[in-house]
């Protein structure tokens, strides 16, 4: 029987938004993330000749065959490397609070990426893991690792993975304020690709992130989460712009986004260490100190439900459950 694998969701600090190449998933820029312990994916995947082909059973329901896309072009760079060809039953359950509708691609094709490649009988380091996570969904290649991770952009395949950066084990963690009036979102992939291809601020966004992503890992050395949250709540802010001057425009901001950015610049004024980033949605995290959590939280519940407010700290890479 194979073993179920598990792997966490990272949050972006420094945003990968804009691929180089479509087909490999190679983007224009180094992103960086942290790994976070509250939303995982567990998945278990067995090669069965006796299947007519690849299915998915996510969260217990099976999935339709147009769904596949990202898992089968996991599954395939798989079967070619394993010399294999038997079509594959991949069941996969999202640990995602409910209420949150949290993308959690991240976290499904890191698992998905771990849990193949082991039932294939490939043994792949973290680096292959990575690459082959990648071709999944971008994002998901840092999920490799637990902590702040740097996926390196490269030039191809090869050259194109997640690398470590810091373990985080220490007075950082994120604060999730999940805003219910989810309006039809555009999917970072179609968002990003029609930024890239329209957008006025785009080449403006690009020329910043070198700067941007030294500064993060200085501050990451130093253990400063003020200078982390203060560079990823300009980056985000930066990335989001660029969606406003595309063609057609559009923004993953709602009211409820920006009230509850107001919220967190409030805290700021309160004196916590409190900064916002965004992804391809309306929810806001909020990069803080674990130490001020609690305070965090309090002040929050005046102007949100309790279950909008979701803690997070930074997540371990992927492993596999023994049991
Ligand atoms: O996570 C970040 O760096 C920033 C974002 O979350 C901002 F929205 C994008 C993630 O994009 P992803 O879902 O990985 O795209 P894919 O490669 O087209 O599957």
């Amino acid at each position: 029987m194979t073993k179920w694998v598990r792997a966490h969701t990272n949050i972006a600090l420094i945003k990968y938004w804009g691929k180089e190449n479509e087909e490999l998933i190679i983007p224009k820029n180094n992103s960086l993330s942290l790994t976070l312990d509250a939303f995982y994916t567990d998945t278990r995947v067995t090669f069965d000749q006796s299947l007519v082909e690849d299915e998915l059973i996510l969260d217990g329901e099976k999935q339709p065959h147009s769904a596949l896309g990202k898992v089968q072009t996991v599954l395939n760079s798989v079967r070619e490397q394993a010399g294999i060809t038997s079509p594959a039953l991949v069941e996969s359950i999202n640990h995602v609070p409910t209420a949150a509708g949290l993308a959690s691609s991240a976290s499904g094709l890191a698992a998905l990426a771990g849990a193949a490649s082991q039932a294939a009988g490939l043994k792949l380091s973290q680096e292959e893991l990575s690459k082959l996570a990648r071709r999944g969904s971008g994002s998901a290649s840092r999920s490799i690792y637990g902590g702040f991770a740097e996926w390196i952009k490269g030039t191809d395949d090869a050259t194109s993975f997640a690398v470590p950066v810091d373990d985080a084990n220490w007075d950082i963690g994120m604060l999730f304020i999940i805003v219910n009036d989810a309006v039809k979102e555009v999917s970072s992939r179609d968002g990003m690709k029609r930024t890239v291809e329209t957008s006025a601020f785009y080449e403006g966004w690009l020329k910043t992130l070198d700067a941007d992503l030294k500064a993060m890992k200085q501050a990451i050395s130093e253990k400063n989460v003020e200078s982390v949250g203060q560079i990823a709540e300009r980056n985000a802010l930066k990335m989001h712009a660029t969606t406003l001057a595309a063609n057609p425009p559009f923004t993953y901001w709602t009211a409820e986004s920006m009230k509850a950015m107001d919220a967190v610049r409030a805290l700021r004024k309160k004196g916590f260490t409190a900064y916002f980033t965004m992804d391809a949605g309306p929810n806001v995290k909020i990069v803080c100190k674990q130490s001020e959590m609690t305070g965090i939280k309090d002040f929050l519940l005046t102007h949100f439900e309790a279950d909008q407010l979701i803690e997070a700290r930074p997540g371990p890479g992927i492993h596999t459950l023994e049991q």
